[in-house]
């Protein structure tokens, strides 16, 4: 059994009487111990897809379908107590943006200290030790000291640490992390991307990670879950995706993969823009950028499809192939 699976899972938006399909109908499972990278260009749906999982989607948005396994039990059948106790303890989540988490006006000790009183039933006393060995594990020395320290006063890249150590606290089986180094620069970029990598062997977490660096794909994740427009477009193992892919988008999301010299450049340079949620096309939703689409492609949507072993991608180039 998986650790996490999600099944046919749908998150629509309502606004102004119309449905919107953020995200239609995926399905993926991830396993103890492993990374699985969610890429795409921005509106692909990477971000309710995890908050999906988190049981954390709002109004207008509502997850219309599809069951989310975690050590299989359905965490959508779950009320919101049974989701407090799960968010933090056994799935935790990570943001581009620290101060999205962090509070300005609370010392980050006692921050990172909440979750292990909560969950853990800390004292107090044991708590402080274990926030400064936290503080240690995620790269920040003089624990003891900085846990007094407010927010403003730790740089971008600490206060990342800093949300990934509150994250870690309680020793959560999955880590999902939401475009943790978009904001960063590139040294600090890579610095945080070794603490992941430390982090998950050291406590045998499993990642989801959404990104749209594909550098951080391949160094990062076991599999890669290639998402456009709420549609899966291709999902295989990592190593197997950069040597082969099959999927156009795929293909075309390669193409911008940027230069060494030129780490910074993102992935939003395919032609054209991602089609509005309330505007997708009939048939293929990249029909209408891709360079390889025929008539097919814009009346009908094609399945995704296991092409080779455990590599799956959703095209009608497959068929014809
Ligand atoms: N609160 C909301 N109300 C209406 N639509 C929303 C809301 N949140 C997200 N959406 C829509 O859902 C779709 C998927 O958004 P999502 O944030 O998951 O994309 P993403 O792939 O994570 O993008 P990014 O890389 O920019 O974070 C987008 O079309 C977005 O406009």
């Amino acid at each position: 059994m998986s650790l996490l699976e999600v099944r046919n899972l749908k998150t629509y938006f309502y606004l102004d009487r119309n449905e919107y399909p953020a995200v239609d109908d995926i399905s993926f499972t991830l396993d103890e111990g492993k990374t699985i990278a969610i890429i795409g260009e921005s509106g692909s749906g990477k971000s309710v897809t995890s908050l999906s999982i988190m049981g954390l989607v709002d109004f207008p948005g509502k997850i219309i379908g599809g069951e989310v396994y975690y050590r299989g039990e359905d965490l959508l059948k779950k009320g919101e107590r049974e989701m407090q106790k799960i968010r933090g303890n056994e799935i935790a989540m990570i943001y581009q943006d620290p101060m999205s988490t962090l509070n300005p006006m609370i010392k980050v000790g006692k921050q990172i200290e909440e979750a292990l009183i909560i969950h853990k039933k800390a004292t107090k006393k044991d708590s402080k030790k274990i926030v400064v060995e936290l503080m240690k594990a995620v790269g920040i020395p003089d624990g003891e000291e900085r846990y007094n320290h407010l927010p403003e006063q730790f740089s971008g890249g600490m206060r990342q640490r800093l949300m990934i150590a509150m994250a870690i606290a309680c020793n959560p089986k999955i880590l999902i992390a939401d475009e943790p180094t978009t904001a960063l620069d590139v040294t600090i970029q890579a610095e945080i991307l070794d603490l992941l990598r430390n982090l998950r062997n050291e406590y045998n977490m499993s990642i989801i990670l959404n990104t749209h660096d594909l550098g951080v794909v391949a160094e990062m994740a076991d599999e890669v879950v290639v998402m456009y427009c709420g549609k899966i477009m291709e999902i295989a193992p990592n190593k197997e995706l950069f040597k082969n892919p099959l999927n156009p988008y795929t293909q075309k999301l390669m193409e911008c993969i940027p230069r060494i010299d030129d780490r910074k450049k993102r992935l939003d340079t395919i032609e054209g823009y991602v089609p509005h949620l309330t505007e997708l096309p009939k048939g293929c939703r990249f029909s209408d950028r891709c360079h390889k689409a025929f008539d097919r492609c814009k009346d009908e949507l094609p399945e995704l499809k296991e092409i080779s072993k455990e590599h799956w991608s959703r095209c009608w180039l497959h068929e014809v192939e």
